[in-house]
């Protein structure tokens, strides 16, 4: 967001916890085309931050304070590291400083009780396949933030996939369904792939088989734009192998496990805003 001469944004973007999601959204930066000197990197634990400065060129520091030199601030630890985070940042904010949150279940409210007042806090749900541009980011903004501020986070995580602007009430069921979701992807290919070494295939044989099947069925999504049960259906012969299948996945209920597991997931994200 520009600001009037005074009180401008510095562009410098700290990015503060270099985990698996850290990683992530600074390779996503990077890719497109942010200049690696633009970018800080905070984590505590100093050999992995001089990891990334090796592999990636960005300024690695394991202090916080140095965190006052940047405009945008992505906090990327876990949500039960928040607190203590936000506590310590708070006297080394820069004064126009947006702050995006990335921690589940945290709330944007729960980050203004923490930091100078007036701050402009965004909350993001991003989720892994941001490693190869494919992430679905659900992002809203908190009480002081401005739709430039919002524009300004949203372009952050253009530069890694798909972006959604919504009512933080969702954020939760976002979490539940997109940023835990790619795991119940993994989850049903360990499962497909199991079940082809079950009927004899090598194991290499049945990953490609699936893995591919699962890329092709998720192209096909995308560009055919038709609803899934049409293509469910249109695989579907009468009396043929699919409805076999699919009958004992009825019997076994998968349909209604992935509908509790969702709703799971969601009130895990709610329970985390306690900071449990
Ligand atoms: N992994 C995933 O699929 C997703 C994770 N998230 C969220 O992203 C956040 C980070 O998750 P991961 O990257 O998986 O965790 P992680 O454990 O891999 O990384 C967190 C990093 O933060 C650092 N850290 C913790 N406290 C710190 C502090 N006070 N100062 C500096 N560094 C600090 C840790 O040393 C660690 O390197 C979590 O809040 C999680 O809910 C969101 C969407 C998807
Ligand atoms: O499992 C978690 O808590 C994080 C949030 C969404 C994906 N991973």
């Amino acid at each position: 967001m520009e600001q009037d001469a005074a009180g401008k944004r510095p562009g410098t973007l700290a990015i503060v916890g270099a985990g698996v999601m850290g990683q992530t959204l600074l390779g996503g930066l990077l890719r497109a085309g942010r200049d690696p000197g633009s970018v800080l990197v905070v984590d505590r634990r100093m050999g992995r931050a001089e990891e990334l400065h090796d592999r990636f060129g960005v300024r690695v520091v394991s202090d916080l304070a140095e965190v006052a030199a940047a405009g945008t601030v992505l906090l990327v630890v876990k949500p039960q590291d928040m607190a203590d985070l936000l506590a310590a940042l708070r006297e080394h904010l820069h004064p126009r400083a947006l702050v995006v949150s990335l921690a589940a279940g945290t709330t944007t409210d729960f980050c203004e009780r923490h930091l100078p007042p007036g701050t402009a806090v965004v909350r993001v749900m991003p989720n892994t396949p941001s490693l190869v541009d494919e992430g679905m980011a659900g992002l809203a903004g908190g009480r002081h933030c401005a739709p430039e501020d919002l524009s300004q986070a949203e372009e952050l995580l253009r530069s890694c996939g798909r972006t959604v602007v919504l009512a933080e009430k969702h954020l939760d069921a976002v979490t539940a369904l997109s940023g835990s979701g790619p795991a119940y992807v993994f989850y049903v290919v360990e499962a497909m792939v199991e079940a082809g070494v079950v009927l004899g295939l090598p194991r290499a044989t049945a990953t490609e088989l699936v893995v591919q099947t699962v890329v092709g069925a998720a192209a096909m999504l995308r560009e055919t734009g038709q609803h899934p049960t049409v293509l469910r259906e249109q695989v579907t012969s009468p009396a043929g192998t699919t409805a076999a299948a699919l009958r004992q996945l009825d019997e076994h209920k998968v349909r209604a496990a992935f509908v509790t597991a969702v709703e799971a997931a969601c009130a895990r994200s709610r329970q985390l805003s306690g900071g449990v």
